[in-house]
């Protein structure tokens, strides 16, 4: 089976890096279709930039990023994406803050005004299998920050990516709630067969969630770690109380120390 995802040999250095030092060099990864994959690494290591450059915001220097077999070369349309802040319009209600990525990409730009009913009801639908049915007409300030993110997760799903990049987003939420929308996501991705990147420093929220998990050098970055999660699906919170995950997320810790060394 070919990657979904495949970031060959990439070197990148951004046109204003003050040292003339990649972000990210010699960086490989390949995620198949459908998989939950998560980079971890230690701050400053490149794994925003490795999301800009698989969804066309950067272009390598070196080496190539493919897509759903095309080679990059401008952003990525069949992305959605979820950032640690939710980031939704103060003057737009929920669900029309959901809506807001079909003003933008097509075929749904073209199709939004006359079949406005229906991309509402997929909105809603949306809405509901993250827990926050009946509150699209709230403003995002009247939610919480745990169900604005929530949101986003609905805006960054609606329509209908076949890559979902998630750069931190459980990460400003207290830990019930986090917890809370490991759940969410796990769910989110049982139902849409979606291929998932996620970002993220929290080691347990990378077991807990993906198939597959990367770790990041310091600076320059690069994967010097691959580890595939084999606790079986679906997976419920207690997993995470168990000795076989304690050792997993101990492992981790180990390649991250290992990590923040080398470059
Ligand atoms: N637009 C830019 N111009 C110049 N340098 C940049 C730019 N964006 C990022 N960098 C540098 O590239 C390196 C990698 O940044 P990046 O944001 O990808 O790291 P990160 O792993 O996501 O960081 P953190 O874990 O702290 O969020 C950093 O040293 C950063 O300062």
């Amino acid at each position: 089976m070919k990657p979904f995802v495949d970031i060959h040999d990439v070197t990148h250095v951004y046109a204003r890096a003050e040292d003339g030092l990649p972000a990210v060099r010699n960086l490989n990864l390949k995620v198949n279709e459908g998989e939950f994959a998560a980079i971890v690494g230690p701050s400053g290591c490149g794994k925003s930039t490795l999301m800009k450059l698989a969804t066309g915001l950067q272009f390598p220097r070196e080496g190539t990023v493919i897509v759903d077999g095309k080679e990059v070369g401008a952003p990525v349309k069949l992305a959605g994406m979820a950032f640690q802040n939710p980031t939704m319009l103060p003057w737009r209600t929920t669900l029309d803050n959901i809506l807001l990525p079909l003003e933008i990409v097509e075929p749904h730009r073209s199709r939004l005004r006359r079949h406005k009913a229906e991309y509402v009801a997929k909105a809603e639908g949306l809405l509901a299998q993250v827990g926050l049915k009946g509150q699209g007409d709230k403003f995002p300030w009247q939610l919480s920050g745990g169900m604005q993110q929530r949101a986003s997760l609905c805006r960054a799903l609606i329509h209908e990516p076949k890559l979902l990049m998630l750069d931190e987003p459980f990460g400003a939420l207290d830990s019930f709630t986090r917890e809370e929308l490991w759940c969410v996501m796990r769910d989110l991705h049982a139902a849409q067969k979606v291929t998932i990147i996620l970002v993220t420093h929290d080691l347990r929220e990378a077991a807990f969630l993906s198939d597959r998990i990367f770790c990041m050098s310091a600076r320059p970055g690069r994967i010097v770690a691959e580890r595939e999660v084999e606790f079986p699906r679906p997976r419920d919170l207690e997993i995470t109380y168990t000795p076989e995950f304690a050792a997993l997320v101990h492992e981790l810790r180990g390649h991250i120390a290992q990590a923040r060394n080398a470059a």
